[in-house]
């Protein structure tokens, strides 16, 4: 009888059991499987050029849940998850030393290089210890291996040719199957505790009423959410009118978080979108869902293509911008006090929540890198620090993508951040819900105090240069829109003139105002 043959199943963002190769073939392969699950020291450190903490409380409560989730799971079929606290490398060589049984270590492949340097880590312990490894491929929609590009250096650099061409050339696979009951653990083996965020030297973050995304870690959550948004309210047939939404949960899908940690897969939720086509209806919505999803797969791609290109400050474009490293508008961005009171809503609702909506996301990143002129990676890094949704590649990419120096084939794009807004909060909600301290200016008004009169902002008692900023940038061209597209009367009431009807009249003012004020500053 040949000895028995334990896999180790080296778990990193592929937190779930469906559709999940590497328990498929430890299933296949194995007597006993070790889902294990370490807790990197160096991903509780700092980041890589500004050293703000890599890993910020909203984020590290989604992972616990999400492990707590998969242990249950895993218990429910037989099994249990492994955790322990060390360096991946490390912990697999002890492991091995342990067992005395590990015949092979498999992971999914990530893409970049601090992920790649713990797989050379994990490979030469295996090597020196005579254990084989087993990679997979399973974080995007499309297989690596099915791209139609003869190598990755060949990747289009517009995502609109990627797409083109995988949609025309490749097929997405179909889900792996999910065993009910999986092989145990070896005799013996302790699984460890699930750290508390003291543990790790972190805080657990508060829970804002007003959070987009007031959901938990794991893929039994994630399993409901799909359910809830595709086949309990239909929201998926509408996703494609309501996804520059800024306020609520149902505006757009949520999926990031959950998919940034594996908790569900690409495939399984392009599957249920076809079901979803068949048995309900296929419009612009349902397809829009797989478009976005794609922006997902190519943001990686693109990373195996650029290597560590995707982190360094010229992009991938080689090019050099004189950005500025100013602390004071940094700091003034990153607490939502520029004065600026879009940008403001949005970035402290990234700071109270850990989430901000794609448009939200848009608009920060272009103020900070063309209005600010500030160095990419400080608002790239702020990001990894905040975000629960956190994807290396998606990311630094569309940072890069922000900054002109990624994948946007146009020249010189920037955002508008007085149109933006009277675009989509065209009556000014969403930065009353974050901007407490606007709250009395009326409708769209509220999205450029700095123009409004001295009576007025005293009648919705702000006092510009107190209670909050005044603008630390105006660009010139936000005065275009200033008056535009407002269904309020600002801080007046109904029937009273106010100072916001006469666009003219009301951008020379807003100049005026904010240039005297500006001298203060
Ligand atoms: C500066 C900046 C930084 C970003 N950082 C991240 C990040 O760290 N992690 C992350 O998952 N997304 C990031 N995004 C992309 C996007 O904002 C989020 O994926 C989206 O807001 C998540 O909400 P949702 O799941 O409801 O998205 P939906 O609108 O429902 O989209 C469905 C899915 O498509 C994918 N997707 C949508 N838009 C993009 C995009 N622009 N790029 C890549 N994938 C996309 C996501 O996986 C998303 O879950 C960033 C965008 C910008 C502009
Ligand atoms: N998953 C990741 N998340 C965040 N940052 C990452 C990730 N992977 C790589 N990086 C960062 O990007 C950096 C890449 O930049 P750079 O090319 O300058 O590094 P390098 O190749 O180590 O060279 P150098 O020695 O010149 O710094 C890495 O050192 C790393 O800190």
């Amino acid at each position: 009888m040949s000895a028995s043959r334990t896999i180790i199943c080296l778990l990193r963002n592929d937190l779930r059991i469906h559709d999940n190769e590497v328990f498929h073939f430890a299933q296949k392969h194995a007597d006993h499987i070790v889902p294990l699950y370490c807790f990197d020291p160096r991903h509780y450190a700092g980041t890589y050029k500004y050293n703000l903490p890599k890993t910020g409380p909203f984020r590290l409560r989604f992972l616990l849940e999400s492990l707590r989730d998969l242990r249950n799971t895993l218990v429910k079929r037989g099994s249990n998850l492994v955790v322990r606290q060390g360096k991946p490398e490390e912990v697999v060589a002890d492991l091995i030393q342990q067992l005395g049984s590990v015949s092979v270590v498999a992971f999914h492949q990530e893409v970049t290089s601090e992920e790649l340097s713990v797989e050379k880590g994990v490979k030469d312990v295996c090597a020196r210890m005579k254990v084989q490894v087993h990679t997979c491929w399973g974080s995007t929609l499309y297989h690596r291996d099915d791209l139609p590009f003869q190598h990755i250096s060949r990747l289009p650099d517009v995502y609109t040719q990627f797409r083109k061409e995988v949609e025309s050339k490749s097929q997405v696979r179909p889900e792996l199957p999910t065993s009910d009951r999986l092989k145990p653990l070896p005799g013996g083996l302790q699984e460890g505790d699930i750290p508390t965020p003291a543990d790790l030297k972190q805080t657990e973050p508060l829970n804002d009423p007003r959070s987009a995304f007031p959901c938990g870690g794991g893929e039994s959550q994630a399993l409901r959410r799909l359910q809830h948004y595709f086949w309990d309210t239909d929201a998926v047939a509408a996703y494609k009118e309501t996804r520059n939404g800024l306020v609520g949960l149902d505006y757009s899908t949520k999926f990031s978080p959950w998919l940034a940690v594996g908790c569900i897969s690409p495939r399984y939720i392009f599957h249920q979108i076809r079901r979803y086509e068949r048995e309900r209806t296929a419009n612009q919505s349902t397809y829009w869902v797989i478009f976005e999803l794609l922006w997902r797969d190519y943001f990686k791609f693109v990373a195996l293509k650029y290597g560590n290109r995707l982190f360094q400050v010229k992009g991938l474009q080689d090019k050099t911008i004189p950005w500025k490293t100013d602390v004071t508008l940094f700091n003034a961005w990153k607490e939502g006090r520029t004065g600026v009171p879009f940008v403001d809503a949005n970035m402290r609702e990234l700071a109270m929540t850990g989430f901000m909506s794609n448009r939200g996301r848009q608009n920060v990143a272009s103020f900070l890198t063309k209005d600010l002129g500030l160095d990419w990676r400080m608002g790239a890094e702020y990001f990894e620090y905040l975000l629960i949704d956190h994807d290396v590649c998606s990311n630094y990419g569309n940072w890069l993508y922000s900054a002109g120096i990624g994948n946007d084939p146009r020249e010189n794009r920037k955002f508008n951040m007085v149109k933006q807004a009277l675009d989509y909060d065209s009556n000014g909600d969403y930065v009353r819900l974050w901007l407490p301290e606007l709250q009395k200016i009326r409708g769209a008004d509220v999205h450029t105090p700095w123009t409004l009169s001295k009576a007025a902002l005293s009648h919705a008692d702000v006092v510009l240069g107190d209670a909050y900023p005044i603008p630390v940038v105006v660009a010139p061209e936000w005065s275009r829109h200033i008056g535009k597209k407002q269904n309020d009367t600002g801080p007046y009431p109904r029937g009273r003139k106010g100072p916001s009807h006469n666009p003219k009249q009301h951008r020379d003012r807003g100049v005026d105002f904010y240039f005297s004020r500006s001298k203060n500053l």
